[in-house]
């Protein structure tokens, strides 16, 4: 099964639309073994309302080695829940660089996977990330309009526009049954929402990552118009809102998640 098969399967199995972050902040732990061990039950605990799993990089990169190997370990808990992984990386460099970052986050160990991916190099630099994603059964997730507010200092609406009708373009050279998605998605924040319904509708096929649910304010009763009838073909993503929901309880992180799954199902009538 690829990875927009497993999204889907999962998000209709388990009735959830939610993708849980997983960004570990080393301050918060006394030590890395605190560290490792609070992700690893975070990520336990939040599965069952969960579609999938978003680990940031930047916070695993930021331990050095250890990290490395603690992806890897948090890559085959998530397996083992069922849980697909979007690899939050946001990778893009000139052509020949990006086929390395596309083997190393979407081949090897890692195939199968997601990756969000920056079109900021262009168009042709995205071909190394959507070949590897296509020949091993994962995706990508193309930054089309971010979260934070300093997006708009270069990402105007008629460029997001014009990345989404390329990821729709490329999305249409796949040959998909109906109710599938192509392995080209897109990142759209949680908190435009009054642009949901436009980028919807420009990526029909495109899996959509809606990042900023909680912490950046974004709510989940605002995010309908970028579903599906059915409640498919996006997940609305949240990190520090489930994992440091109160503290370091894992109680809490369970709870939060549970909530956003139920919120996210009640905006649309599910
Ligand atoms: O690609 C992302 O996931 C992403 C895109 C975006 O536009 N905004 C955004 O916040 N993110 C990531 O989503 C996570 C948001 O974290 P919280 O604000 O704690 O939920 C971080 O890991 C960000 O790097």
């Amino acid at each position: 099964m690829t990875f927009t098969q497993a999204l889907t399967d999962r998000t209709l199995r388990l009735n959830t639309r939610l993708c849980v972050g997983l960004d570990p902040r080393a301050g918060a732990y006394r030590d890395a073994a605190h560290l490792r061990a609070h992700t690893l039950e975070v990520l336990e605990a939040a599965a069952p309302s969960a579609a999938c799993v978003k680990p940031q990089l930047a916070f695993f990169e930021a331990l050095g080695l250890p990290g490395f190997a603690l992806l890897e370990e948090v890559c085959a808990a998530a397996r083992t829940l069922g849980l697909p992984v979007i690899l939050d990386g946001k990778r893009g460099d000139i052509g020949s660089t990006a086929a390395a970052y596309a083997q190393g986050w979407l081949g090897g160990p890692h195939a199968g996977d997601a990756l969000t991916v920056n079109p900021f190099l262009g168009f042709g630099t995205l071909t190394p990330f959507v070949e590897a994603a296509r020949a091993n059964g994962g995706a990508v997730f193309v930054l089309v309009k971010t979260s934070n507010p300093d997006q708009a200092d270069l990402q105007g609406q008629g460029v997001s526009e014009r990345i989404a009708v390329e990821l729709a373009r490329l999305g249409a050279e796949e040959r998909l049954e109906a109710g599938e998605y192509a392995s080209v998605g897109a990142v759209v924040g949680a908190t435009h929402t009054g642009d949901l319904a436009t980028f919807r509708a420009l990526m029909p096929r495109a899996p959509l990552l809606l990042p900023g649910l909680g912490a950046q304010g974004a709510k989940a009763g605002d995010l309908a118009a970028a579903f599906h009838p059915g409640g498919t073909g996006a997940v609305a993503s949240a990190s520090r809102a489930v994992q440091y929901a109160s503290g370091l309880d894992v109680g809490a992180a369970r709870d939060a998640a549970r909530t956003l799954r139920d919120e996210l199902n009640a905006a649309l009538g599910i």
